[in-house]
């Protein structure tokens, strides 16, 4: 962990991936320099900003004055916010409106937004003209700390969450920590799931000062910042060592196998946002290790503890309606985690837990425990 940054500073962050590598800029105000930064990275290029609807609201429009500024011809692709757009029916939309504003292979695809956004107009940067580059402008604190930063793309299907898609890594990241300000609180929130993923998957120093300094985070200025660069690096050194996840990437998969599986459970809709399901299926990682004698009750109930305390569910029967409706099956929810892409020839593979601050692959997880655990958390 390194010193908190002071207010304005602009930090870079590098993905080093070779002449793939890329910089992640972060800090308050840096929107207003991403058309100079394109035009330095790609002199004479044009660009297609793809967005949604609320993002475009309030940040269109200072994107689009900023590539002027630099002369950088851009036209926009304006999608429905939320899940229903990371779908078959949102790819096609941004893909043909692509194709429509003629963006050839050396120009660029700029997404602006959260993650759904970034998922899906980087999946179909990825497949246009087979590739064409695209920088990531994230606008939520999801994007900002987790999905900007390298290069899963993609879409769900109705039977799971991200199973098309590609690995397709920007060219660039710009992290405006001000555009944060227009998030709801309950989006902030579930972003800052991810957040706590990484002090609870490799860094304890880090969750002990989330754990001190977490509502400063939610407030702004330098703990903000500190916290997404924090995130960023961590993230950034793990894709430079195993960009396509065949290993120590899977960790970043921490909370996700239950998580997923609760967001196809509740149909990819807003009763669930992906960083709700991440600090469901997180707890119930720790509580799952605790049962396995992995870790301590007591560590377990630390990590639940902190995500009360930044207002994130915890249960299975915090999501809305979840018993009434039938979801409130462990079989139902074993064959949802069975989509799961770390399972191999039908065994389940989990993210756990050593430590607060140390998560391990778990390959060939016994289903019955993972089943018998599922019913005792269902009939508490
Ligand atoms: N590729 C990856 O590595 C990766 C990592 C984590 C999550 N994800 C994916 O990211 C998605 C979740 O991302 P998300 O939480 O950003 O959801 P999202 O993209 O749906 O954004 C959340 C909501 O906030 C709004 N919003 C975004 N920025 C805003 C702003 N500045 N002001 C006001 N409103 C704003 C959006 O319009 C949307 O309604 C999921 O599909 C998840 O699977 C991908
Ligand atoms: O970047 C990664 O690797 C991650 O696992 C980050 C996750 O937070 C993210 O939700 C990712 O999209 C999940 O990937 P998937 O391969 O399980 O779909
Ligand atoms: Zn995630």
């Amino acid at each position: 962990m390194t010193a908190p940054l002071k207010h304005s500073d602009p930090v870079k962050v590098d993905v080093a991936l070779g002449d793939r590598a890329y910089d992640i800029v972060i800090g308050r105000g840096v929107l207003s320099s991403l058309g100079e930064r394109v035009a330095a990275l790609r002199p004479g290029v044009r660009t297609a900003v793809v967005t949604d609807r609320t993002v475009a609201k309030y940040w269109l429009e200072p994107t689009e004055a900023s590539l002027a500024a630099s002369g950088i011809p851009t036209s926009r692709i304006v999608v429905e916010e939320g899940e229903i757009s990371k779908t078959y029916a949102g790819l096609e939309k941004v893909s043909e409106a692509l194709i429509a504003a003629k963006i050839e292979r050396n120009d660029l695809v700029i997404a602006l937004g959260g993650g759904v956004v970034g998922d899906l107009a980087g999946f179909a940067a990825a497949i246009l003209r087979r590739g064409v580059d695209f920088v990531q402008v994230p606008t939520s604190l999801l994007a900002q700390v987790d999905s900007s930063v390298g290069g899963k793309t993609g879409i769900n299907s109705p039977q799971g969450k991200n199973l098309l898609g590609a690995f397709h890594q920007p060219v660039l990241v710009i992290a405006d920590t001000a555009v944060l300000d227009t998030l709801s609180p309950r989006q902030f929130r579930a972003g800052y799931a991810e957040v706590a993923k990484y002090g609870v998957l490799g860094d304890e120093a880090f969750f002990t000062w989330l754990e001190k300094n977490h509502s400063d985070i939610f407030k702004g200025g330098s703990a903000r910042e500190h916290a997404i660069a924090t995130s960023c690096r961590a993230k950034a050194g793990v894709v430079s060592r195993d960009e396509r996840e065949t290993g120590e990437r899977a960790l970043l998969n921490l909370g996700h196998t239950f998580g997923h599986a609760l967001e196809a459970a509740t149909g990819f809709s807003d009763r669930l946002f992906h960083g709700e399901g991440v600090a469901i299926g997180m707890t119930l990682a720790a509580q799952f290790s605790a049962r396995l004698g992995m870790i301590g009750e007591l560590d377990a109930a630390r990590i639940e503890r902190h995500l009360i305390e930044a207002g994130l569910p915890t249960r299975l029967q915090d999501i809305a309606g979840f018993a009434q409706e039938g979801l409130a099956d462990a079989d139902a929810l074993m064959a949802l985690m069975a989509q799961d892409k770390k399972v191999k020839r039908g065994k389940l593979t989990f993210i756990l837990l050593e430590a607060v601050g140390r998560a391990v692959i778990a390959k060939d997880v016994e289903p019955t425990l993972v089943r018998d655990f599922l019913q005792s958390k269902l009939s508490q």
